[in-house]
């Protein structure tokens, strides 16, 4: 009988270590792919491993000896260039999306998104610029200290006035977190991509701070007045309608707990959805309000989830 205990005991651990490390794993993997200086970096790591096969296949000793110092010293340096990733990954651990959506009721989040809508849609129709950013389950701590500080309920009348051409705030974000505004004139980031020439600077941010954070961003174009949002390095164009539905899907339809087998299953659940896309031919103006504009796509599908699916 203890031996049996003892199996059912090893299997569990043996498990549950399988699980650590893929979810580990992962994560690494999910931060490189939404980055684009990660990608790069780790294209390189890839580049010099496989220089180092040829190398010791050839027995090429010096050239061996040579990235074998690399190698050693790369590790040094991969700490300090993914020092901005790691240090989000460790806040994402200790701060989940659940525990942050904790303090906020549901209908507080209602009548937020409600307020930032009526607000985005009025400074759309006037052609006022703005840039308004929703932190998600990544701290956007560093970027509220770049700002002038505010602790304000969201309302329409204060976003429009925050953005209003010539007040001292109207440059630069505002960062929202849980259903307050923590800070304007806020500076972000802006992205290293080649985005189309009509996008100026406040799109370029807007885009740069969705690659390095899970945040949602809203961008007003004082242009055209067209309401853009920035996620996962991704540019979509909403109507006012198509952006409500955008976070009420994000902020109020309650996430599933986080569980360790989560990662196994978006695994999965991802797997299948890339293959159904590849079988099927793509729908056209499925949901006239949620329209897309130029893609500054930077990596497929990562943003591409279609409403209603
Ligand atoms: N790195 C940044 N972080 C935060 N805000 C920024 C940043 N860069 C620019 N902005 C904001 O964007 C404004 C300039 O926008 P610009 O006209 O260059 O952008 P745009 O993408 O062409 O947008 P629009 O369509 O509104 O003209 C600045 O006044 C400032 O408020």
């Amino acid at each position: 009988m203890k031996g049996s205990w003892n199996d059912i005991s090893i299997i569990i651990k043996l498990i549950l270590d399988i699980l650590v490390v893929w979810g580990l794993i992962y994560s690494g993997l999910r931060i490189i792919r939404n980055n684009s200086r990660t990608i790069q970096i780790f294209k390189g790591i890839i580049v010099i491993i496989l220089i180092k096969v040829i190398a010791v296949v050839l027995g090429l000793h010096t050239l061996n000896y040579l990235i074998d110092i690399f190698l050693n010293w790369g590790v040094v340096a991969v700490l300090i260039l993914f020092q901005p990733e790691i240090r989000s990954m460790l806040e994402k651990v200790g701060k989940t999306t659940t525990i942050f959506n904790m303090n906020v009721s549901e209908g507080e989040y209602v009548h937020m998104i409600d307020q930032l809508v009526d607000a985005c849609a009025a400074m759309s129709k006037l052609k006022t610029g703005a840039l308004i950013t929703i932190q998600q389950s990544q701290s956007l701590e560093d970027y509220i200290e770049t700002g002038i500080k505010m602790d304000s309920e969201v309302s329409s009348e204060l976003i429009k006035t925050i953005f209003q051409y010539g007040t001292p705030m109207h440059d630069g974000a505002v960062i929202i977190q849980g259903v307050k505004i923590a800070c304007a004139a806020a500076y972000f980031p802006p992205t290293t991509k080649d985005l189309p020439s009509k996008y100026g600077a406040r799109h370029r941010a807007a885009v740069g701070i969705s690659e390095i954070t899970d945040s949602i961003t809203i961008i007003v174009s004082e242009e055209t007045g067209n309401i853009s949002v920035a996620m996962r390095g991704q540019l979509t164009q909403y109507k006012p309608e198509g952006l409500q539905r955008l976070l009420m899907n994000k902020l109020v339809v309650p996430e599933t707990k986080t569980t360790l087998f989560d990662p196994v299953l978006k695994t999965a659940r991802s797997f299948s959805l890339n293959r159904t896309r590849k079988s099927e031919p793509a729908i056209k103006n499925e949901d006239e309000r949620v329209k897309a504009v130029e893609i500054v796509d930077l990596y497929s599908h990562t943003g591409g989830k279609r409403h209603g699916s």
